[in-house]
């Protein structure tokens, strides 16, 4: 059974979290590996005369959802529903709730969410905010700032007495032991999860995050409560400007992640020498490979991309293409990941070679430049050709 978490974590606004551990989750979004789950988090902030409930969890938990929901509030007095982001990870239990509810409450999304609110559940009666616009709910002043494209072009955050409800924004993957950010070394290890979750989820619409936190610095922001993981309290700017740098994907000096198949060892031979070189030159590679005995995640490749200052592909020729795997992991590297960085592919074929035609027309129209291709066929390693593309690689980066 999922951990549940119903406490209240501010006293003036009452707030209150919804947090589910979903730790039977294998495949984020069907795709993403994460063994290490999500959680869904809502909020309830108790008002004089109203009682704004602020997002929801997966439609799965819906009926655990409205029973932990009943633990704080009766739910027929909720007065308010804010939707800040419809995707059914957070919108699913809405259905059951509005039929728990019984009464008439006032629906709040973007005009966006209002479009897909109706879409998804046939809702029709909701009440548009814009961009910017404050509302007077239980005399408290509510704020909602569109972020659209975080992750989705419904999005938008609301805001109220310096705390942000961000959804999306500012969430990440994992189940961490407690709620909020006070203990130094849970943040720690929570921070990579949140790269992952970056990257998977939103990485397709980084400069979004950009932008969405160029928007938010002109709010001051006490605390920021996401949909997804830790609440910030101690310190949001950190998540925030965690964001921005994987947005931007600040290298981490030396960090070179090195991806390749290998069926039958060849390209593993090229590979290791490569390798050999790279931390010789003082490089730190950091290495996934893909073979008849391992086949790493792609969320956790994905993760390793933004911080690294170079990528190295080794890629076997499969039926004169790439490697099934190798061609995925192109893509979504390409998809999710796409940044201004040196990248250097080398190609193992049988009879023809390939790689040039093949990684290069993948690589064409991205960010990544591309330094070198080098071709070689079957056992015969040429060493000074694999010396030259990583002594030009160090050359690049100096
Ligand atoms: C299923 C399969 C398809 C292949 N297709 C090609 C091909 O189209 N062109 C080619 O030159 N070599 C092809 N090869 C040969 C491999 O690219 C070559 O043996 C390479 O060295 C494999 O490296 P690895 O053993 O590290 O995977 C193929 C090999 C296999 C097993």
């Amino acid at each position: 059974m999922p951990k549940i978490w119903t406490e209240r974590i501010f006293d003036d606004p009452e707030i209150y979290v919804l947090r589910i551990d979903d730790d039977r989750i294998r495949y984020f979004e069907a795709v993403w590996e994460i063994p290490e789950g999500i959680s869904y988090n809502a909020y309830l902030v108790k008002l004089n005369g109203a009682n704004v409930l602020i997002d929801g969890w997966k439609g799965n938990y819906a009926k655990e959802f409205i029973d932990a929901l009943s633990k704080i509030v009766d739910p027929k007095e909720i007065t308010h529903i804010i939707v800040n982001h419809t995707e059914p990870d957070h919108s699913g239990s809405l259905p059951a709730t509005l039929k728990t509810i019984g009464h008439d409450v006032e629906i709040i999304a973007s005009n966006f969410g209002k479009r897909l609110l109706e879409g998804f559940y046939g809702i029709k009666d909701v009440t548009v905010v814009k961009d910017g616009e404050e509302r007077e709910i239980g005399g408290k002043k509510f704020k909602f700032v569109m972020t659209p494209w975080l992750h989705w072009p419904d999005t938008m955050v609301t805001y109220l007495d310096g705390i942000l409800f961000g959804c999306d924004v500012g969430g990440g993957y994992l189940l961490p032991e407690i709620l909020d950010d006070s203990n130094e070394s849970v943040v720690e290890r929570y921070l990579p999860h949140v790269t992952k979750y970056i990257v998977t989820v939103i990485g397709h619409y980084k400069n979004y995050i950009l932008e969405g936190a160029e928007k938010l610095s002109s709010l001051e922001i006490k605390a920021l409560l996401p949909g997804h993981g830790l609440i910030w309290k101690k310190d949001p700017q950190r998540l925030l400007n965690h964001y921005v740098s994987v947005a931007k994907g600040d290298p981490k000096k030396g960090k070179v992640t090195v991806i390749y198949d290998s069926m039958y060892g060849f390209v593993e031979n090229v590979m290791k020498k490569a390798i050999d070189s790279l931390k010789e030159k003082g490089f730190t590679p950091v290495v996934y490979k893909f073979s008849d005995e391992e086949r790493p995640a792609i969320s956790e490749i994905l993760k390793d991309i933004p911080d690294s200052e170079a990528l190295i592909f080794g890629v076997s020729t499969y039926e004169a293409e790439i490697h099934p795997l190798m061609r995925f992991t192109f893509l979504e590297i390409i998809d999710k990941a796409n940044y201004e960085k040196p990248v250097l592919v080398f190609g193992v074929h049988g009879w023809a070679p390939s790689v040039e035609r093949t990684a290069g027309e993948l690589l064409k129209e991205t960010k990544f430049r591309i330094l070198s291709f080098t071709e070689i066929k079957g056992s015969n390693m040429d060493e000074k050709k694999i010396e030259e593309a990583i002594s030009l690689l160090k050359k690049e980066l100096g």
